[in-house]
């Protein structure tokens, strides 16, 4: 008997990592006006001065990363061609569920020397974590770029915005310099943020548009020459694969996700060439994937909140009033291991919030005459892809 394997010798694929998530493309397409921006704001690092603080705001998949990741690269390999110029530090970290004082730890833990213990969890105050953050650099020196990824999602970012631009003027930095780099979804995340907080960080803004269907085609074809052996793919996959994810929510991601699970279906069928009807038959599986996204984006509470509707829609039970939610909530916050937040007010914001997003819908139910209004909660979506793509998200938290 032969082997399992011994009919695959062939594949669509050359080089199939170019379509993965983490793949960091070495020519960013279509954005070069926010390259240039971005460029100008940090600038002054390449002449020893302070970092100027910058926000980045953006839909998901709209390049955010991928150009943050190619700038800083060019930057700190510019600042060590240049003797005048210090190192330059990048520190990435991602603030969906956590604390201020977590995000703090992280940095601290991030700097520390290979051999030293970590900053303990328990014990010690945000004071203490930010304290022993500016001494670690001061110990390393040069210029530090702290990029907050989903910044709007940090509890009480306002404390981290205030203290951190402060920390020369406060003395806590002499040598050392550091700058922000914020990443949101959320264009009124600077609305919540303290005026006091918002003259502190005085920051730059660049706003990452959704791609268009053109946009898209050309980063799609580059990709696509990489990925796929020559002869790979049709134009046709190629524009409707743009064509479906300009119209959707523009973003390069979820075009590249089609593509790839395109060529993945291709191959399955044994063609030769990736067309429009691979694409098509790409679609189902990648709208799921979209969902998942969109779930992923939410805060950990907001997660937490879903899934409660999730399992109550599972019972039966909807449509369901905040209260009974709120129940739900807290067991599901236990089976996850969080710390469930305390009043009914913060769970009710959850679900409008959810509901502004789509995630839910909301009846608003008069109780006649004297009696009062309130508000009613459906799920809106299949409660398996909420239970999903929790298990997914939780099990990577600790
Ligand atoms: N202009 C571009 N040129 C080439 N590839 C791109 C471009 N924009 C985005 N991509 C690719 O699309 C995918 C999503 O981009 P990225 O992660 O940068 O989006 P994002 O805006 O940071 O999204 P999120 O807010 O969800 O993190 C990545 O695989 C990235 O390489």
């Amino acid at each position: 008997m032969g082997s399992l394997f011994e009919d695959i010798d062939d594949t669509i694929f050359d080089d199939k990592d170019v379509l993965a998530e983490e793949y960091q493309p070495d020519e960013i397409l279509e954005r070069d006006d926010e390259i240039g921006q971005y460029k100008h704001t940090l600038k002054d690092v390449l002449f020893g001065r302070n970092p100027t603080n910058v926000m980045l705001y953006g839909k998901a998949g709209v390049g955010k990363t991928a150009v943050t990741t190619y700038v800083l690269n060019e930057l700190q390999a510019e600042a060590e061609t240049r003797d005048e110029t210090s190192d330059v530090h990048v520190h990435r970290f991602n603030c969906n569920g956590e604390t201020v004082f977590s995000t703090v730890r992280a940095l601290v833990n991030q700097l520390l020397p290979a051999h030293a213990a970590d900053f303990p969890k328990r014990g010690l105050s945000t004071s203490d974590a930010l304290e022993e953050f500016y001494s670690q650099l001061e110990r390393v020196g040069g210029t530090h770029l702290v990029v907050f990824d989903e910044l709007d999602h940090l509890e009480d970012a306002n404390t981290l915005l205030y203290d951190i631009p402060r920390a020369r003027a406060k003395g806590d930095l002499e040598d050392a310099r550091i700058g922000i780099i914020g990443i949101s979804n959320n264009y009124k995340f600077r609305d919540r943020l303290s005026s006091k907080v918002r003259d502190a960080l005085n920051e730059d803004e660049i706003a990452f548009s959704t791609y268009t269907a053109n946009e898209l085609q050309n980063i799609l074809r580059d990709r696509a020459e990489k990925a796929l052996v020559d002869d790979g793919f049709d134009e046709s996959a190629i524009r409707l694969a743009a064509a479906l994810a300009a119209k959707d929510n523009g973003s390069a991601r979820q075009a590249l996700d089609l593509l790839r699970k395109g060529g993945e279906i291709a191959e399955r069928n044994d063609d030769s060439t990736v067309t429009e009807h691979h694409i098509d038959a790409a679609r189902d599986a990648v709208r799921r994937g979209r969902l998942k996204d969109k779930i992923s984006d939410q805060s950990t509470h907001a997660q937490l909140v879903l899934e409660a509707m999730a399992r109550i829609e599972n019972r039966g039970d909807t449509p369901a009033r905040s209260k009974e939610v709120m129940s739900v909530y807290q067991e599901v916050a236990v089976d996850r291991e969080q710390e469930p937040l305390s009043t009914l007010k913060s769970v009710q914001n959850h679900l409008s919030d959810l509901t502004m997003l789509g995630f839910l819908t909301q009846n608003q139910v008069n109780e006649g005459r004297g009696g009062g209004v309130y508000h009613e909660y459906e799920l809106d979506m299949t409660p398996d892809v909420v239970f999903g793509t929790c298990d997914e998200l939780f099990a990577t938290t600790f």
